[in-house]
């Protein structure tokens, strides 16, 4: 991380500037009580020496290459830098539903090879593949390795439910992947490269604009951060962001329902990282005011449930105006 820092403004200068104000995301050992507190709070905090995969910091593309297996690996391809995520299952939803990203099954070899040729003008990748049991002894090792002991720890602590998944992500750096929201606790440890996350409280829902729940790119920003349409997202500009970069080692504490945009920062090659989804934990006692992610929770299921009673996403939004126009507002 200090090599960052110490580039702090040339980080700054390549990274994109956006027109809200960023504030940053503490940085803190995870021995600090602080740290805890950040995490029982729900709030996003870098922990900088929790060692959580530092049996994987020696990664990069031929030790991936030889090691990875004979599995298939899902990579996204993408004409532009960013990789936003859909879903195929909601596309029947949406007459002409543009796809923004293909994705392909290929051998990690075949990856590499594709990643080295890459040329200005090719289609860009991005590789994200949930970690299973078809990858190579020594991954399964390293992996093995990971500091399970203190995020159980944490695990148990919050109240989390079990462990979903571990994503890798192998891209190439200058990816962006848009705005999301994500409904599970999630742990992100850097492995090679730097990632920079603009960060968003739930409470930014209405700054947001979320696209419909029925649609592909569901818990996903309609806004485009690069040229934000005003007129449509008026509120866009009142988003309050906080900023984390994090380089090899550090792991970044990302709350469930935070907002998250994610850059790999230019100029570090290939970037690895692997992240840890944890459903989350039941809501033991309700409390009021309800908290900005529960607001967010009740809108889903009220959007899923009048989605379902009326059969027809076409007929969701003159419903729901039917019902507020007028009479709430
Ligand atoms: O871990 C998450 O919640 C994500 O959104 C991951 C999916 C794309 C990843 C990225 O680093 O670009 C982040
Ligand atoms: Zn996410």
């Amino acid at each position: 991380m200090a090599e960052l820092e110490s580039k702090g403004n040339d980080v700054k200068l390549k990274l994109k500037q956006y027109n809200f104000q960023t504030e940053n995301v503490p940085r803190l050992s995870y021995t600090d009580p602080k740290a805890e507190k950040f995490i029982s709070n729900g709030l996003p905090v870098v922990l900088t020496d929790t060692k959580l995969v530092s049996s994987a910091l020696h990664w990069d593309l031929d030790y991936l290459s030889e090691n990875m297996g004979e599995g298939d690996f899902s990579v996204f391809l993408s004409d532009t830098n960013k990789f936003m995520y859909f879903d195929d299952k909601k596309i029947e939803n949406v007459k002409d539903f543009k796809q923004p990203t293909q994705m392909i099954e290929m051998k990690f070899p075949e990856f590499v090879k594709t990643l080295r040729s890459y040329k200005e003008g090719d289609k860009r990748l991005y590789m994200q593949q949930a970690l299973n049991d078809t990858v190579g002894r020594r991954i399964v090792m390293d992996f093995l390795g990971f500091n399970w002991t203190w995020i159980t720890e944490q695990q148990k602590k919050n109240k989390w439910g079990p462990l979903t998944s571990n994503l890798l992500l192998v891209g190439m750096d200058s990816n962006i992947t848009p705005a999301h929201y994500d409904e599970q606790e999630n742990f992100f440890a850097q492995i090679k490269g730097s990632k920079r996350f603009l960060l968003f409280d739930p409470s930014n829902f209405e700054c947001l604009y979320p696209y419909p729940v029925y649609h592909p790119h569901d818990r996903q920003s309609q806004v485009d951060f690069d040229n934000p349409d005003s007129l449509r997202f008026p509120k866009f500009q009142d988003a309050k962001a906080y900023e984390a970069i994090v380089g090899p080692g550090d792991v970044l504490y990302l709350p469930m329902y935070w907002w998250h945009q994610v850059e790999s920062v230019p100029g570090h090659g290939t970037v690895i990282s692997v992240n840890f989804w944890y459903k989350a934990g039941p809501t033991e006692k309700v409390e009021y005011p309800l908290k900005a992610h529960q607001r967010v929770a009740m809108t889903r299921n009220i959007e899923k449930m009048i989605i379902q009673a009326l059969n027809d996403p076409n007929e969701v939004a003159p419903f729901m105006q039917a019902m507020v126009l007028g009479r709430y507002t």
